[in-house]
């Protein structure tokens, strides 16, 4: 294919293997950060493809800053940020959207903990987008023998599969940390994606996209994986850590933790249940105990499976 110049934004763990793998098939990649040497303009120039792996933190930020330099009519943005703007709720894509309305919009999610990634273990991911072209030219990009890229025309359910699986993970961190047993983990997972999917529903998300890569798939990975620093919350508060003994060694992002609290915002905001979120919550505030968590989900009223 033809090669393309991609600027990536966000030079942490999960930018670099994903410029890693872009400049393996060949492809000219300039990677920008914030205390890094090339500045903004300079790494834009002439991009056909923006790759954003900021914290979600920074996305509002960076993308207000994007706004000042020139960039081609065509240039395709690429979210990988796995969050929620704690004051608008909105997702990372909606943020890039509403800066850039006339440029396609992709989201870039899937089970693809960096760390394995970096080490050319088989993965695969999902590009999202209303524009089917761009998707497409995204997936060509990433594509290799290692990495195996799927399109899909659910943006928003591909974003929220990505984001609403952190606070999962730290459960699932919280009941391995507890030694609770397989299960109570199958247990906690499939309830986990059914209110995952309850929330996605409400954003407009097709309940389908949930039992793909971008949901189930990566709900397993994480919640299965010591990699995984949204799970490493949960194993290491269930350890008698405090949040903040565990933020301060954690190596990067855990998003999960800002997550869980735009997300009972909006819960609450809807009249939508999510009694796992509700105690992930608690927890990280110090409200509640890993085990009191426990026993506030299991003598929930009884009720039917779904309703
Ligand atoms: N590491 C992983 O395995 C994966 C991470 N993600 C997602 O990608 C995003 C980034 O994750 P990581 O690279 O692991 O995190 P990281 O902590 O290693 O890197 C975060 C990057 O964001 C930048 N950043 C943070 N705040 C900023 C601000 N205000 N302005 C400009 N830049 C800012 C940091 O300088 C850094 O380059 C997160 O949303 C994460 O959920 C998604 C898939 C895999
Ligand atoms: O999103 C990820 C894997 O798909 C990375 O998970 P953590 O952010 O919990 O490390």
């Amino acid at each position: 294919m033809q090669k393309t110049t991609i600027a990536i934004l966000g030079a942490g763990a999960w930018g670099v293997a994903l410029a890693n793998l872009a400049t393996a098939n060949g492809h000219q990649v300039r990677l920008w950060s914030r205390r890094g040497g090339q500045t903004l303009q300079t790494v834009l120039q002439n991009a056909q493809i923006l790759l954003s792996a900021i914290s979600m933190q920074g996305v509002r930020e960076v993308a207000s800053q994007v706004q000042s330099f020139p960039l081609s009519p065509t240039t395709i943005f690429v979210t990988a940020t796995k969050g929620l703007d704690p004051q608008t709720t909105l997702t990372p894509s909606q943020i890039w959207q509403t800066a850039f309305p006339h440029h396609p919009v992709v989201v870039l999610s899937g089970p693809n903990l960096s760390k394995e990634i970096e080490q050319s273990l088989p993965a695969a991911t999902v590009v999202a987008s209303q524009n089917q072209a761009a998707a497409e030219l995204v997936q060509m990009v990433f594509s290799s023998p290692c990495f195996r890229v799927y399109t899909n025309p659910d943006p928003i359910g591909v974003e929220l599969g990505g984001t609403l699986k952190n606070i999962m993970a730290i459960a699932a961190g919280v009941c391995d940390g507890l030694h609770l047993g397989t299960n109570a983990k199958a247990a906690l997972v499939t309830r986990g994606l059914t209110e995952i999917i309850r929330i996605g529903r409400s954003w407009g998300a097709n309940t389908e996209t949930f039992y793909g890569l971008s949901g189930l798939g990566d709900l397993l990975a994480t919640c299965n994986s010591p990699l995984s620093r949204n799970y490493q919350v949960g194993y290491q508060m269930a350890s008698g850590k405090t949040l903040t003994e565990v933020l301060a060694d954690l190596p990067g992002t855990a998003e999960g933790v800002n997550t869980c609290r735009v997300l009972l915002r909006h819960a609450q905001h809807h009249s939508i249940t999510v009694p796992i979120t509700e105690q992930v919550y608690r927890l990280l505030q110090g409200e509640i105990t890993p085990r009191q968590a426990l026993e506030e989900l299991m003598l929930r009223d009884i009720k039917p499976e779904y309703n």
